[in-house]
């Protein structure tokens, strides 16, 4: 693999077991969900996501995705109940897409791919002492996925994409104040859970997937604004940041469960 991981044929998912020998693993993300092999739990609770806005701090091009970031000093946008134990915090959010409608997501159901998938991410600060600590750990980090379809355009996802502009470049980034990621979310926190990890390098084993089975819906027109991105920096020969996802990986003997029936 080239110097640095990405998405291409040269350094993309199938090169990073190179670097990251841990992509061939016991616990790899994505998967695909297979609503009939999910067990109903009984025992899992409901989530309950507490988020502040006044956490939101900035807007990044990653090179390999964009970021909201958040303060995560104290426990004012948080993650509990579900499939996990103690209270996570709110680290930042993200999302993955295709360079067409028909790909994108992470995850797939039944093997169908939607548009996008966003992930909040948030760490066990009940038991860590830093995100970076809880990111090494097999019960670090919770991330809540959620489905992008096609269909009538978000304005609350809006919100975020006329940022976007401010960020074409990998390493541009710009404040992002005030934003409450809740309003993301679907009506439904019915979801499915599994033990998986980072779907991009280092790969770590070190986190519970809350996958929602409900999508909200997106735009082409804005599905467009998120390719409108650049994995390169500025002054670089320009690549358009699409196809930023990892395609799904072996369950290697997992269970997935389900929080509805
Ligand atoms: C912490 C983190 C960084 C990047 C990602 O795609 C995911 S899924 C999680
Ligand atoms: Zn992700």
């Amino acid at each position: 693999m080239s110097h640095s991981w990405g998405y291409a044929a040269n350094n993309g998912p199938d090169k990073w077991h190179e670097k990251f020998p841990i992509a061939q693993g016991p616990r790899q993300s994505p998967i695909d969900i297979v609503p009939s092999q999910a067990q109903h739990d009984p025992d899992l609770k409901p989530l309950r996501i507490v988020y502040d806005p006044s956490t939101s701090k900035g807007i990044l091009n990653n090179g390999h995705s964009f970021q909201v970031d958040f303060a995560d000093e104290n426990d004012s946008s948080t993650l509990q109940g579900g499939p996990i134990s103690g209270v996570y915090r709110l680290r930042q959010f993200h999302f993955h897409w295709g360079a067409s409608d028909e790909r994108g997501s992470e995850h797939t159901v039944g093997g169908v791919k939607y548009a996008a998938e966003l992930h909040l991410v948030h760490w066990n600060a009940g038991k860590y002492a830093s995100f970076g600590d809880a990111a090494k750990a097999p019960d670090g980090l919770a991330v809540v996925g959620v489905f992008l379809k096609i269909g009538a355009a978000s304005p609350n996802l809006q919100k975020v994409l006329d940022a976007l502009d401010a960020i074409k470049t990998k390493g541009k980034q710009t404040p992002f104040p005030q934003f409450d990621p809740k309003i993301l979310l679907p009506s439904s926190l019915d979801f499915w859970t599994y033990e998986g990890s980072l779907t991009t390098p280092p790969l770590l084993e070190s986190v519970t997937w809350i996958v929602l089975k409900e999508p909200i819906t997106v735009s082409s027109e804005q599905m467009a604004k998120f390719r409108s991105l650049l994995f390169t920096a500025e002054g670089e020969t320009a690549c358009c940041m699409v196809d930023n996802y990892r395609p799904p990986q072996p369950l290697k003997g997992r269970k997935v469960r389900a929080s509805f029936k």
